[in-house]
């Protein structure tokens, strides 16, 4: 019988190659497996907590393992992650049995030597014996927090000159919080009075996030039963935000260009009173399938798919308004998508810029005059947000950043001085990912 700890080892060697995403592994893996449910939270907490933590681990480790780490095996190398990972965050395991668990992974996967050296490493690691405030004191600061909250060191460097070291701390920390997920109740299917009245959701907790109709919480499959039957949608608060900035209204014609896996369209026809055209576009025909399959569930009528490029494709008629929901690095939703911190790299920031920017030159060409176009990612980096809006007003002197707020609620807002844009920082509103969204208007005034 393969035990929750060693199916967290297989995940994580099969994610050496580095090609597949963990969730996709790890819910493959369990499909397979004869775990019960404790168990398969156990390992699923495993895999997370050993991929989130890991530059901290590594570097606890180095302390104690007298070779080099980077030159170790990678099973070695998981094993010894997954024992720390036990030892530091996980207080109903005791210590002795983690420690027990790895030393006979070690003799299965590395033979009876490496066991010995598992269970020497692991039996000098105890909480007590860290004392990682002493060891990164030498360390400039972005050092410090990179590994006391196991992020990429150029990354914490970036949101230090973005945000300062306060604002970086509290994201960091939340980043590596048990992600809230968000729900949005279907107005055209139910209201929250009636949805709550349902004894299926009657002890289910949840809390308000400040957005009309929609909510927080901590339970997925408690409700998982309403999103099968569309009266909800899963959908972050901070995703709610550009489509409430669009606030489309009934009878128009919305292009939704980025649209899969179709949150924000899907919202957008609700908004609409399922009344007018939403036409969701996005490059992967796989995707869009998931779009029509919970369209229909949700009773919307309203939204054509169809698969193209963006930064080609001709309507056959202009819309009113265009949501460009743009490919981006997810450096607002490093929390919720556990590898992503160490896949991102400065020059797929690079290249995202790039993409963004021909989506949002070509966009341009599709609005008449007076047409909206909001622009939206899920990152926090201003050169994917601020700055790209900036250039692009360069390119496009016919475009003005546009004060209407649409339906967004004011809390939400800049304290001062609202030019079309809201940035949310992860974790800034209880449950809220980070992202940024701009209104902008098509004017048509060029100097
Ligand atoms: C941020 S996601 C959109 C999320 C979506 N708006 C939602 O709320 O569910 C970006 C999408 O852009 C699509 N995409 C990437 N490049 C594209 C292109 N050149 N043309 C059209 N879609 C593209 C991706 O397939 C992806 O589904």
């Amino acid at each position: 019988m393969i035990t929750a700890r060693e199916t967290a080892l297989n995940v994580l060697q099969a994610l050496e190659t580095g090609k597949k995403r963990s969730d996709q592994i790890l819910h493959r893996t369990l499909e397979q497996s004869a775990l019960n449910r404790i168990d398969r939270a156990l390992a699923t907490g495993l895999v997370n907590g050993v991929l989130r933590y890991r530059l901290q681990l590594d570097f606890i480790i180095s302390r104690y393992y007298h070779h080099k780490l980077e030159k170790a095996a990678p099973v070695l190398k998981n094993i010894l992650r997954l024992g720390l990972y036990q030892i530091l965050f996980l207080d109903k395991v005791p210590d002795w049995a983690a420690v027990n668990e790895c030393v006979k992974l070690a003799k299965k996967y590395k033979g009876d030597r490496m066991s010995k050296l598992v269970n020497g490493v692991l039996r000098k690691i105890t909480p007590q014996s860290i004392a990682l405030d002493e060891w990164l004191k030498e360390r400039e600061p972005s050092e410090q927090l990179a590994i006391k909250h196991s992020h990429p060191k150029w990354l914490v460097e970036r949101w230090i000159a973005d945000y300062g070291l306060k604002k970086t701390e509290a994201l960091l920390t939340y980043n590596n919080r048990f992600p809230l997920f968000g729900f949005r109740i279907n107005r055209l299917k139910t209201s929250e009075e009636q949805l709550f009245s349902d004894p299926l959701f009657s002890s289910a907790a949840y809390e308000a996030c400040g957005i009309e109709n929609l909510f927080i919480s901590k339970e997925f499959s408690t409700f998982e039963p309403a999103v099968s039957d569309g009266r909800l949608t899963v959908q972050n608060p901070t995703q709610a935000l550009a489509c409430l900035l669009l606030n489309p209204v009934p009878g128009s014609a919305v292009l939704d260009l980025c649209a899969a896996p179709g949150g924000k369209s899907t919202f957008m026809a609700e908004l609409m009173g399922n009344n007018g055209s939403v036409t969701s576009l996005d490059l992967y025909e796989q995707k869009l399938l998931k779009i029509t399959t919970h369209a229909e569930a949700l009773g919307i009528t309203i939204i054509r798919t169809v698969a193209a490029d963006a930064r080609s494709f001709k309507p056959e008629n202009r819309p009113d308004a265009i949501l460009l929901d743009a490919p981006c690095s997810g450096s607002g939703v490093v929390g919720r998508r556990t590898e992503l911190r160490w896949k991102l790299t400065p020059e797929t920031i690079q290249e995202l810029i790039t993409l963004q920017m021909e989506l949002l030159d070509h966009a341009a060409e599709l609005l008449e005059e007076n047409g909206v176009l909001v622009y939206a990612t899920c990152s926090i980096e201003p050169e994917e947000n601020a700055l790209q809006i900036e250039a692009f007003l360069e390119r496009h002197p016919d475009f003005s950043v546009d004060p209407d707020r649409g339906k967004v609620p004011e809390p939400f807002l800049p304290k001062s001085g609202f030019k079309g844009a809201i940035l949310t920082l992860p974790g800034e509103y209880p449950g809220f990912d980070g992202g940024f969204a701009q209104r902008l208007r098509k004017t048509g005034k060029k100097p």
